[in-house]
């Protein structure tokens, strides 16, 4: 069996979840849950939380527009409450005739009610607090109260043929009765969605499974799940609610919400096309992430992290030697994502000091050099050694290898080809400078 063959079978083995069972007795039924999920966009409403946020009423809609072509199944919006603009803002987005069902965000109260649905908004999307801390610092009123208010903002939203959800905020510290108790009341009378919230983001991934579990088995209408990423777990827990049975989830556009964000839409595309790629591949359009990425991080002046999914300047980028040489034989034993499903390219980093004979002879066939192996092991010596003094570059790489091959006096026997390929890392060493992945 040749090298590749090897490489080949290793990889289908590990990525067959059907016959290695990873997803414990019932594998059909979790992912049957995971193949079938749709997504909330809130960079709109979520997202204009974000500290830096200010979108102007063009840019608010050259986002919903990006976000609709991408394929996101609704765009939420904020309030039409929160000021004139917004309202206004909200108006106009709905007249932009989109795929999309927009969606805006009200507390659970009529006077928010009754604006929201002139909007001319697809559905609305209602929030009440239900833990101790909301119930005491926020709103200040009982279960009692919650749910008479909820049943009358439901009724009145129905009475408009609008969608309507109902959500708790601060969902996991609140009171497990309490919380079931609310659900089924406002499942009985017809909500299009009921909508877990971890707000402060204290929630792991066993819990999230707990709990949508249980709700599901209460309900009968969706469930929405919402995730705040304070520790980290964002996308883990979204993952998981698709799991226990959740059909939807918030996201936003690199995760910007109150504090550090939620669940972003590029790290959950990456998690759900390992999990379900035709239902991802074939719905949303993958290649447009980076942009989407761009436009928001230039609207709220950030850059994207050096470790974003997918489109984080190295996210594709392999460097030490036995990682470079695994990846020329089969890309697939040290990447879970092909780049190119995105429109990104695979870079290996061949210009430093953990580099090694493989990585080093695929640069020389790339300037079409004539080494044996031995030679290229002799001149990979003095690039790490090279590498050892200083940081280099590709640069220093080519001379290097240029000035060994000319003392040899090997003939070059095809015509110098130094474009860019996937070979190159063309971020180099400018990370700190490089704003985005382009
Ligand atoms: C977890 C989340 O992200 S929820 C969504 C958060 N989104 C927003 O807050 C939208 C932007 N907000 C705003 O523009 C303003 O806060 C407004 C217009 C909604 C309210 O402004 P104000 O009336 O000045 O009140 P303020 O913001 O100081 O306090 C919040 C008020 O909402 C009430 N409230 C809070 N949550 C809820 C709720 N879910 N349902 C009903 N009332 C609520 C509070 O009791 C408080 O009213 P009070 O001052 O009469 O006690
Ligand atoms: O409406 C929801 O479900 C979520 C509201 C929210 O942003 C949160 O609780 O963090
Ligand atoms: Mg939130």
């Amino acid at each position: 069996m040749s090298a590749n063959n090897e490489f080949q079978s290793v990889t289908e083995s590990a990525t067959a979840p059907t016959t290695s069972n990873p997803y414990g007795p019932n594998p059909a039924d979790y992912l049957s849950n995971v193949k079938n999920f749709q997504l909330i966009d809130s960079t709109l409403r979520e997202g204009e939380q974000f500290a830096n946020s200010f979108f102007d009423t063009e840019k608010k809609i050259e986002i919903a527009r990006a976000l609709d072509d991408f394929g996101v199944d609704y765009i939420e919006l904020t309030s039409p409450v929160a000021s004139e603009q917004s309202k206004k803002d909200c108006e106009a987005i709905c007249k932009l005739g989109l795929k999309a069902k927009i969606l805006t965000h009200i507390r659970c109260h009529m006077d928010d009610a009754r604006v929201a649905v002139e909007t001319g908004v697809d559905g609305v999307d209602v929030v009440i607090g239900t833990s101790k801390f909301l119930r005491q610092y926020s709103h200040g009123k009982d279960m009692n109260y919650i749910a008479k208010s909820a049943v009358e903002v439901i009724e009145f939203v129905k009475s408009k043929g609008i969608e309507i959800r109902f959500s708790s905020e601060d969902s996991f510290r609140s009171d497990l009765v309490d919380l079931l108790n609310i659900y089924k009341t406002v499942d009985k009378i017809g909500v299009n969605r009921v909508g877990i919230a971890d707000t402060v983001g204290c929630a792991n991934p066993r819990q999230v499974y707990e709990l949508v579990r249980t709700l599901k088995s209460v309900v009968s209408c969706d469930i929405e799940c919402h995730f705040h990423n304070d520790t980290g777990c964002a996308i883990a827990n979204a993952y998981t609610a698709l799991e226990g049975g959740a059909r939807l989830i918030d996201v936003s556009v690199l995760g910007i919400g109150e504090r550090n964000g939620i669940t972003p839409l590029g790290g959950l595309m990456a998690r759900m096309i390992v999990a379900a790629p035709e239902y991802v591949k074939s719905k949303y359009k993958l290649h447009k992430i980076r942009d989407i990425e761009n436009l928001v991080a230039d609207a709220v002046e950030v850059n994207i992290p050096f470790n974003n999914p997918i489109t984080g300047f190295c996210a594709f980028t392999h460097k030490a030697g036995i990682h470079a040489k695994a990846i020329l034989a089969n890309p697939s034993t040290y990447e879970i994502l092909d780049p190119h499903d995105f429109g990104m390219k695979r870079y290996i980093h061949f210009a430093n000091r953990l580099t090694g004979w493989n990585a080093i002879k695929s640069r020389v066939d790339q300037l079409n050099l004539n080494l044996t192996d031995t030679q290229v092991k002799e001149v990979t010596v003095k690039i790490k050694k090279l590498g050892d003094v200083r940081p280099l570059n590709i640069d220093d790489v080519d001379s290097i290898i240029k000035d060994f091959h000319a003392e040899l006096g090997t003939p070059i026997l095809k015509p110098v080809n130094t474009g860019l390929n996937d070979l190159e890392n063309s971020n180099g060493h400018a990370s700190k400078k490089v704003k985005t992945s382009k």
